[in-house]
């Protein structure tokens, strides 16, 4: 089976409402992150063959927790070559993300990829987390640093516009409690493998950290 074919199966089995051209785009996605791995790493060249499941279904674990409403805006910090800020842009067309990466080749990737597949709801900035000046309503991130190092960079990001689900959705792996007790924050947790079946994501959590009303 081709990687295109697998991810439209992986992907449309677990979100039915996907239209065929955000289908057609996850498939252009794999095949492009295919290509760009090839001249820069921006993905662990190990898991290329588990792209699918590894890195898009992961990046859509957000999209299980949270439906971003339409003309929200999103910041995807450390999004490395676009994840997980490229796939759920694919997911949430209505919603406006920049995705931010101190690593200036890594976000030529991203604009590239987000230009081939047309995705006119993303930007991309080469520029550390602790810079952004501008305000969102969410924020997420993959494989970043530790909650508390990372909650100062972006705690005066919002918009606080006291919508319901505004916050930070960062996506974690393995034994969180440790992390979470030493960030001091007041977290949810929710478990992928509720989600998802394959056992990668057994330890695979969403941590959603809402703002303070
Ligand atoms: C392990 S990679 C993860 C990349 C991507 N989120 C993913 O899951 O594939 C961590 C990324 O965070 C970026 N990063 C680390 N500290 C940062 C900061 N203060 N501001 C912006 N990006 C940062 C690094 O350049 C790197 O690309």
């Amino acid at each position: 089976m081709s990687h295109s074919t697998s991810i439209r199966t992986l992907l449309s089995g677990y979100f039915p409402e996907l239209t065929e051209d955000q289908l057609q785009k996850y498939e252009r996605m794999g095949e492009l992150y295919q290509e760009w791995n090839q001249k820069i790493n921006v993905i662990s060249r190990k898991d290329m063959e588990q792209l699918g499941v590894h890195h898009i279904l992961h990046s859509l674990g957000i999209a299980k927790v949270v439906r971003f409403p339409e003309h929200t805006a999103v910041l995807d910090v450390g999004t490395g070559g676009g994840l997980p800020g490229l796939p759920l842009a694919v997911m949430f067309p209505e919603v406006k993300f920049h995705l931010v990466d101190s690593i200036g080749k890594k976000i030529h990737v991203v604009q590239e990829i987000a230009r081939e597949l047309h995705l006119l709801n993303v930007t991309a900035t080469h520029t550390r987390a602790e810079q952004v000046r501008e305000k969102y309503d969410f924020v997420v991130s993959r494989a970043v640093t530790r909650l508390a190092n990372f909650w100062p960079w972006v705690m005066n990001s919002f918009k606080k516009t006291g919508l319901e689900e505004e916050g930070l959705y960062y996506l974690k792996g393995g034994d969180l409690e440790e992390e979470i007790a030493e960030s001091g924050l007041i977290t949810q947790v929710y478990d992928l493998q509720d989600y998802f079946t394959e056992e990668f994501f057994q330890t695979k959590k969403v941590v959603y950290v809402p703002l303070k009303k």
